[in-house]
């Protein structure tokens, strides 16, 4: 039917969502200077040994990479290797040019993939896990410093898009059943989605299990910063040596970049002020491009749930929109309270190296403030209608 979407044509698996299927842990020998340095950068940087390691580095030739997974790991290697060579010494030690053998290599990357050249969700989440040898749980493959809690808090993040997978056709069910003007479809389609919704709230749960506060707040945050703006240690910028004389700006790393609770709040409807949509629309952009696509073209639906629900006198249908909405209201409640135990109230307790960090989102945003704001357009929705 013509405006109807099948979400395997966005580069979406039907097992694993949005993360990659099967993401490869090492690149053929030629680059293993690469594969060496983003294994080791968590131990390297602890001996200050990272910004000679890299200087070190011989340029490679970026171009000898195939097929899409090379690519996707060569990215997450050299973002590594650049977060590593960076914040070794805290904000205060931080380099303003990233040299040429990382520099030249990663921006080329970058573009081919329509990736940002900086660390980033898809890296440190989507393409970052494997399958441990009896295939019930996951590892990860690449992580940053703080030991078993940088290892549990990527873990986590992969169960949560885990959690989403999962519930991937319920997805489907809902957006076939709009097009197709089939309550039914669209009834047990939000049902499973309220199910999903919940699943990815128990997975984030478990954050807590092994995510130690102080480690998160002073050592895994600030490997996943990005450059540019007032509050940051570069506020002009990195400059990539070999690439531009120009520095140039990027966002970090946050989870804010999952294609998951945004494609959830197109398909319910759910609208923010512009300020904050500018920021979840600047987030898109971190997203691999099929995924990006994948928000326009549900954007675009010439038939909307939205429209359906206002319409309907099926209460069994604005019902399970209604609970759809109160499981994406508490997902951001809870994480709300998860943003509170690790940002907030750590930063309280400060810590002088990357005090840049402070109370602010990676995109700088006023963190509590802007994610209530996000649950409560959340919980609006229905009323809405
Ligand atoms: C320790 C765990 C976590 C912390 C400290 C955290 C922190 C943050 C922060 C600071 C923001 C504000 C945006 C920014 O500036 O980056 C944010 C936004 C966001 N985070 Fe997390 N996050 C965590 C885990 C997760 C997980 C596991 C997910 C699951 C996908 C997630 C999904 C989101 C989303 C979707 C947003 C955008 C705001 C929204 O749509 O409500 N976060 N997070």
């Amino acid at each position: 039917m013509p405006g109807s979407i099948q979400l395997s044509d966005y580069h979406v698996s039907r097992d694993t969502g949005f993360l990659l299927e099967n993401p490869q842990e090492y690149l053929p020998d030629y680059f293993e200077p690469w594969n060496r340095l983003a294994k080791r950068m968590p131990d390297l940087v602890s001996r200050y040994s990272m910004r000679e390691a890299v200087e070190e580095m011989p340029l490679l030739d970026h171009s000898r990479l195939t097929g899409y997974c090379q690519k996707r790991l060569a990215h997450m290697q050299l973002v590594l290797i650049t977060s590593g060579y960076l914040w070794q010494e805290g904000d205060a030690g931080v380099v303003q040019r990233l040299p040429e053998c990382v520099a030249v290599p990663l921006w080329h990357v970058s573009n081919t993939l329509g990736l940002k050249p900086v660390i980033c969700h898809p890296d440190m989440c989507l393409a970052n896990w494997k399958y441990t040898e009896d295939q019930r749980d996951i590892e990860v493959i690449y992580t940053v410093p703080g030991g078993s809690s940088s290892v549990w808090f990527f873990k986590v993040t992969c169960f949560v898009e885990m959690a989403f997978a999962k519930g991937l056709q319920s997805v489907q069910e809902v957006l076939d059943g709009v097009m197709e003007d089939d309550n039914v479809k669209v009834t047990s389609g939000l049902t499973g989605m309220t199910i999903t919704v919940g699943n990815m709230q128990s997975a984030m749960k478990r954050m807590h299990e092994h995510l130690s506060v102080p480690t998160f707040y002073n050592t895994v945050r600030p490997y996943l910063g990005g450059w540019g703006g007032p509050s940051s240690p570069l506020p002009n910028g990195l400059i990539f040596e070999g690439v531009s004389e120009k520095p140039f700006q990027v966002i970090g790393g946050s989870a804010a970049q999952s294609t998951t609770l945004q494609l959830m709040d197109i398909l319910l409807g759910v609208t923010h002020s512009p300020d904050k949509q500018a920021f979840l629309n600047e987030m898109r952009n971190y997203m691999p491009p099929a995924h990006r696509q994948l928000l326009l073209d549900v954007m675009d639906m010439p038939r909307k749930l939205t429209c359906m629900v206002a319409d309907s006198e099926d209460s069994e249908l604005t019902t399970a929109y209604s609970k759809c909405l109160a499981a994406v209201t508490q997902f951001r409640s809870y994480h709300i309270q998860v943003v509170t135990k690790y940002v907030v109230s750590a930063s309280k307790k400060g810590s002088r190296e990357n005090s840049h960090l402070a109370n602010m989102g990676t995109g700088g945003t006023d963190l509590l403030p802007f994610l209530k704001a996000l649950r409560d357009d959340t919980k609006k929705a229905v009323n809405q209608q």
